[in-house]
């Protein structure tokens, strides 16, 4: 092998980082975010939030324990492409079913290797996320200049809607439980709850962690009206995660979510779901700079001041200062002051910034599963 390098990842502003290319060849266009968790790179590539998105680890080792099917967040990864500091290496796991490199390339996606992604994390940190074009070309040859113009036609994230792209066609029931939830929590009385789920681009451990805490969950595409929702004679409506903007998504979700909030149901909404909540209330969103993504950030619940360690992946945020009369802003990031979680007032109607049901992070926030289960047996109990 030369060293001539194989990948290159072009900022828009004409930075260009050259690499070992790993995973599929071809170019990917795409809005650049740097994530922080140490663990789980699987999980993060496969979470359908990052639509639109090339991931960059700051933590060097990626692909050291392979990959499995079992952590698969969807059927596919989604993040349009990786970047990584060292060359993952063989799978030493006895969890792994292949490699990264071979699983990344038999599912379309780039990866680039032998990145300063400590450089470029600053880069992200002071200009906002980058748009970027990445190419992996075995023989090394990249028209530079066009990759750059590339990154710079890129449109970005702002009024992106790509739930549609990535939601289910057909409405499905889910009932896998399997998880290791922390002793004390779930009910583990199954079918207990009749859950829709709307699939803005769920991952699979949050429809996991419902059926833990006894719901029986039918999934229903993104562009569900309220008919659709109310035909199934739901105890409760959750709002799935999802990737682009809030706003745009926004456009056909949120008025069939005020409808379920006029209903009386239960509603419980995670990242995007949150955000389009936030939306159906009132409130309005806004880009951030350059978001958050990573599996430690600190978040501080209101009515008791306790810190919950989080996991967090998003890019748009809830403007609090737009949050009207009667929400309450439940949860707030201690890293930056930005909203983390809102509740209608006296109402079963909440949604977490976060994500509670993490895949990868630590399990801090799976209370927010019972307290979803909690507010249908009072709608239960309080039914004529
Ligand atoms: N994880 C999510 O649901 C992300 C929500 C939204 N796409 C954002 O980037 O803010």
């Amino acid at each position: 092998m030369t060293d001539r390098p194989t990948a290159c990842l072009a900022l828009a502003d004409g930075t260009i980082f050259l690499g070992r290319g790993f995973g599929a060849t071809g170019e990917a266009v795409a809005e650049l975010c740097f994530n922080t968790a140490m663990t789980g790179y699987q999980e993060i590539m496969t979470d359908p939030s990052y639509a639109g998105q090339v991931v960059t680890f700051t933590f060097p080792h990626v692909g050291n324990v392979g990959v499995t099917p079992e952590d698969d967040e969807a059927a596919e990864p989604v993040a349009a492409g990786i970047v990584v500091k060292w060359d993952p290496t063989e799978p030493s796991n006895w969890r792994a079913t292949r490699d990264l490199d071979g699983w990344l390339a038999s599912r379309g996606r780039i990866g680039i290797g032998g990145v300063d992604t400590r450089r470029l994390t600053r880069a992200i940190r002071q200009q906002g996320a980058p748009h970027v074009a990445l190419a992996h070309d075995p023989h090394g040859d990249f028209d530079i200049e066009a990759l750059v113009a590339k990154a710079r036609a890129f449109e970005g994230l702002v009024g992106m809607d790509l739930a549609r792209d990535v939601t289910t066609a057909q409405s499905y029931r889910w009932s896998e439980t399997k998880w290791a939830w922390p002793d004390g929590y779930g009910s583990q009385d199954t079918h207990k709850y009749k859950v829709v789920a709307l699939d803005y681009g769920a991952k699979r451990n949050i429809l996991r962690s419902l059926a833990h805490v006894g719901c029986d969950v039918t999934v229903l595409p993104a562009t569900a009206t309220a008919d659709d929702i109310r035909a199934l004679g739901p105890d409760g409506v959750f709002l799935s995660n999802g990737p682009g903007d809030p706003a745009a998504t926004g456009e056909y979700a949120v008025p069939v979510i005020r409808e379920m909030v006029e209903d009386g149901l239960p509603v419980f909404g995670i990242c995007l779901g949150h955000q389009m909540l936030a939306m159906a209330l009132g409130a309005q969103t806004i880009k951030m700079n350059h978001g958050h993504h990573g599996a430690n950030h600190p978040v501080k619940r209101s009515r008791d001041g306790k810190v919950e360690i989080t996991s967090m992946n998003h890019g748009f945020t809830v403007d609090s200062q737009t949050l009207p009369d009667g929400v309450e802003e439940t949860h707030i990031s201690l890293f930056d002051g930005s909203n983390c979680g809102i509740r209608l007032s006296g109402k079963p109607v909440f949604s977490v910034q976060y994500h509670p049901e993490a895949s990868p992070g630590p399990h801090d926030s799976a209370y927010l599963f019972d307290d979803f289960a909690a507010a249908m047996d009072e709608r239960k109990r309080d039914a004529p």
